[in-house]
């Protein structure tokens, strides 16, 4: 089985250690219980229990095909789990899909970039949807010089760049990000470093999994 136990309810209105709160929602404890997960009609995992308080960040270690991704979009509650509860701040994150998903960025494989557009007008769409500013992200994943450009013309590492600036707008505190830095140069993996650094900062938690090192300084491993 694996576990990561010591599930703890923390009181609502929390504040982080920086003084900054996430508007609309003021942090929290996400804690899974004996969650189970089965695709294509094989369970990938079972009995899996782990708990991330504000600040925390756990790095999802195991060999591919382990489950890191199937967890995270669980999580994400973009996968329905087999079994088990998911919770945040001790409420089923199934009872309010749409709070979840707003508390929620998830960077997955596929990152939904449209050919046509340029990094400003994806930003843009995101910030309507999100909040935020579409500039300061560009500015924080240093793409400002590449705001303009059709994105069919990014590289590969420009565009993980992108679908990582998009973290950045609005106000969530749960990070769900697979594989982040794949594709990404040594500046690109430092500025990836400076953002979650003030993410947990501010009472954000980050789920990472990754078979690359990660800047993620005190993150507790979770093997899968
Ligand atoms: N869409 C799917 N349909 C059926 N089976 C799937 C699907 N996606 C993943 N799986 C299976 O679920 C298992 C877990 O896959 P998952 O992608 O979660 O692993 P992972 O630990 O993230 O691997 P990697 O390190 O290669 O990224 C694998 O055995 C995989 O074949």
């Amino acid at each position: 089985m694996l576990e990561f136990r010591g599930c703890l309810k923390h009181g609502k209105g929390f504040r982080s250690r920086g003084g900054t709160v996430f508007r609309g929602d003021p942090g929290g404890v996400l804690a899974a219980e004996d969650l189970a997960a089965r695709r294509g009609g094989r369970v990938v995992f079972a009995g899996l229990s782990l708990r991330a308080a504000p600040g925390e960040a756990l790095l999802l270690l195991g060999p591919n095909g382990a489950g890191k991704s199937t967890l995270l979009r669980v999580i994400a509650g973009l996968l329905r789990p087999a079994a088990g509860r998911l919770a945040w701040e001790g409420e089923d994150i199934a009872a309010d899909a749409a709070a979840h998903g707003a508390r929620t960025r998830y960077l997955g494989h596929q990152d939904a970039i449209k050919p046509a557009l340029t990094p400003a007008e994806d930003l843009a769409f995101w910030a309507r949807l999100r909040g935020g500013e579409p500039a300061a992200a560009l500015e924080a994943l240093g793409l400002s010089a590449l705001a303009g450009l059709p994105c069919r013309t990014l590289s590969a590492g420009q565009r993980r760049r992108l679908a990582l600036a998009r973290l950045v707008l609005g106000d969530a505190p749960l990070w769900l990000l697979d594989e982040p830095t794949l594709g990404l140069d040594t500046a690109s993996v430092a500025r990836l470093g400076t953002l979650l650094a003030a993410h947990r900062a501010r009472g954000g938690i980050v789920l990472a999994a990754t078979h690359l090192p990660l800047p993620l300084p005190g993150a507790r491993d979770f093997q899968l």
